[in-house]
């Protein structure tokens, strides 16, 4: 289970970076919803310290779809799990500024391994987070029921996970998470093990729904291709210790529907932010 995430100082760190937050800080518009600042985060390990995070600056607007890329082993998981709260000792500063009148969570985190419980029907796992919050039977099913809808699972609503493929089981991930109506969605690689077409079909689904909803998003991917399809701006995080790298808008049109993208600026977009990841791709290989 999520818990809440922080919204109080931790060890006020004051060395943060200026070129990171005056890109951030240029691009930005609407209310900030997450501000890092600083953030740094060391794990104890038997063969010594890790340092996974140095100095994140990062604001986060209310109702954007923000996307975090970095090499592999920079920080993006760690990052989110401090902003869900699942890890609570780190330097520096996050502040959340949405909040519940319901008392609910405020975040959702939503894996790449669905998390979803084998034990239960596809509808009882879309719901758990409504009965875990004290919701009645009759209305955590009618929300729970609205979103299978969404994400074209009605008919498996009596279903068990292992009667589910991947891409429906990350459906199901996806329906729950919107149905506990958190402000912020976490998501971590949440297609990441998924082949091309399911991908781009949940892609699809996911824009739809955030469209309709309008949550906060952090999204975390390794696919820049994705990362500029979604997001209305990305984080390029460097090699570990990670810290942000630039900030970039992805200025397209939306619905980003296929076909709807122009090809010249997608690519020119592609390309810039492979030049910013390709020397922190290859800092990571050579540690
Ligand atoms: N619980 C932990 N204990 C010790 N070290 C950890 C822990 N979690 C992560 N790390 C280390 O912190 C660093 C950052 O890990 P993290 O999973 O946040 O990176 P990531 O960018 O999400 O990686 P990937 O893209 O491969 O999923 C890595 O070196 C990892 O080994």
């Amino acid at each position: 289970m999520d818990r809440e995430p922080p919204n109080a100082v931790t060890e006020p760190d004051s060395t943060a970076t200026a070129t990171a937050e005056s890109v951030d800080e240029a691009s930005a518009t609407g209310s900030a919803c997450i501000r890092a600042r600083g953030v740094g985060k060391r794990y104890t390990t038997r063969s010594g310290e890790v340092e996974a995070l140095t100095d994140v600056d990062l604001t986060i607007q209310d109702q954007e779809f923000f996307c975090l890329l970095g090499p592999s082993g920079c920080g993006k998981s760690t990052f989110l799990r401090i902003l869900s709260g699942l890890v609570s000792e780190y330097t520096g500063e996050i502040e959340i500024s949405a909040a519940r009148a319901d008392g609910g969570s405020v975040t959702n985190m939503v894996f790449q391994e669905h998390g979803i419980f084998p034990w239960k029907t596809v509808l009882d796992n879309v719901a758990f987070g409504l009965k875990m919050d004290g919701v009645g039977k009759q209305q955590r099913y009618e929300r729970a029921r609205a979103y299978l809808e969404k994400v074209d699972l009605a008919e498996f609503a009596d279903a068990y996970p292992h009667q589910l493929s991947g891409g429906m089981k990350q459906r199901v991930a996806i329906a729950r998470a919107f149905t506990n109506d958190p402000e912020i969605l976490l998501m971590d690689e949440p297609f990441g093990v998924l082949d091309a077409q399911t991908k781009r079909n949940l892609q699809t689904e996911l824009l739809s729904l955030w469209s309709e909803t309008k949550k906060t998003v952090v999204y975390v991917t390794h696919d820049i291709e994705e990362a500029i399809t979604l997001g209305d701006r990305l984080a390029v995080m460097t090699a570990r210790p990670g810290g942000v790298k630039a900030v970039l808008d992805i200025d397209l049109p939306r619905p980003r529907t296929r076909g709807a993208i122009p090809t010249d600026e997608f690519t020119t977009l592609r390309e810039r932010v492979w030049e910013l990841l390709s020397d922190e791709v290859q800092q990571s290989v050579e540690r």
